[in-house]
């Protein structure tokens, strides 16, 4: 059976004062039976290790070198953040994809990083608006899976985590519901079965976009989705408790 996990992006948002006021009650919330897992920008890593520590709380970095250790100004190792306490990383954020350029062959390379030092990669898929409008969904986002999940052994593959975050679904209000977000996720699990049954059933699959209190339930009901990836509501400590409830 898997866990559900609720895992807060903050993207390049926060403060010091921000980090107090919601990993505060984060940390001291006794009653979720699901996994909670927040990540904040490089410059908060380490105060919120500090803030989270013996909570079970799991602290994530947003990105990763695709490089070992060595002469590349301004990228972050990723035997750095498992240095730091992290234990996950979010890789192919469609906002890296878009902004950054970071294509599938970058994104493995990071995975393959991440995986060295021991940290759990959230790998980020999904399709563009006008992608979804022609038809392109399962094929975008296969090719997305398929990009790292074939490049890896079996038991590397156990330690990914997969996001499912339409594009269009991002930031918009405008929310896949929980039949389209099943849907995607029931066809990655399938690519992935082919590939390992085992380790297919045990993966967990998160869904991302616009993710709230309110929808949260209905989404996480569905049998594929084992969690969210939360951005925007991931900065309010009651909005995130409550998609943790609602995940629990
Ligand atoms: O990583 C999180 C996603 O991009 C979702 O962001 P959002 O909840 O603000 O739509």
């Amino acid at each position: 059976m898997r866990q559900k996990l609720v895992a807060g992006n903050w993207k390049m948002n926060g403060s010091f004062d921000l980090l107090k006021s919601l990993l505060e009650p984060v940390s001291q919330e006794k009653g979720l039976s699901c996994q909670l897992l927040v990540c904040p920008p490089f410059p908060y890593l380490a105060a919120a290790a500090d803030l989270l520590k013996s909570s079970g709380v799991f602290l994530g970095a947003q990105d990763c070198a695709a490089t070992p250790v060595g002469a590349y100004t301004g990228e972050v190792a990723a035997e750095m953040l498992a240095e730091m306490g992290v234990s996950h990383v979010i890789l192919g954020h469609s906002e890296r994809r878009h902004y950054q350029a970071e294509g599938d062959a970058l994104v493995l390379a990071k995975v393959k990083q991440a995986l060295a030092a021991g940290l759990k990669p959230v790998v980020c898929v999904g399709e563009t608006l006008e992608e979804k409008q022609a038809g392109q969904t399962a094929e975008v986002v296969l090719r997305q899976v398929q990009a790292v999940a074939t490049q890896l052994s079996s038991e590397q593959l156990g330690q990914l985590i997969f996001a499912y975050e339409p594009v269009w679904a991002i930031g918009s209000g405008l929310t896949a519901t929980p039949d389209q977000a099943q849907e995607v996720h029931s066809l990655i699990r399938k690519a992935l079965a082919e590939q390992d049954q085992q380790q297919a059933a045990r993966i967990q699959l998160l869904y991302g976009g616009s993710v709230k209190a309110e929808n949260a339930a209905s989404l996480f009901a569905m049998p594929d989705i084992d969690g969210g990836l939360i951005g925007g509501a991931s900065l309010n400590a009651s909005q995130f408790l409550a998609i943790g409830h609602a995940a629990s």
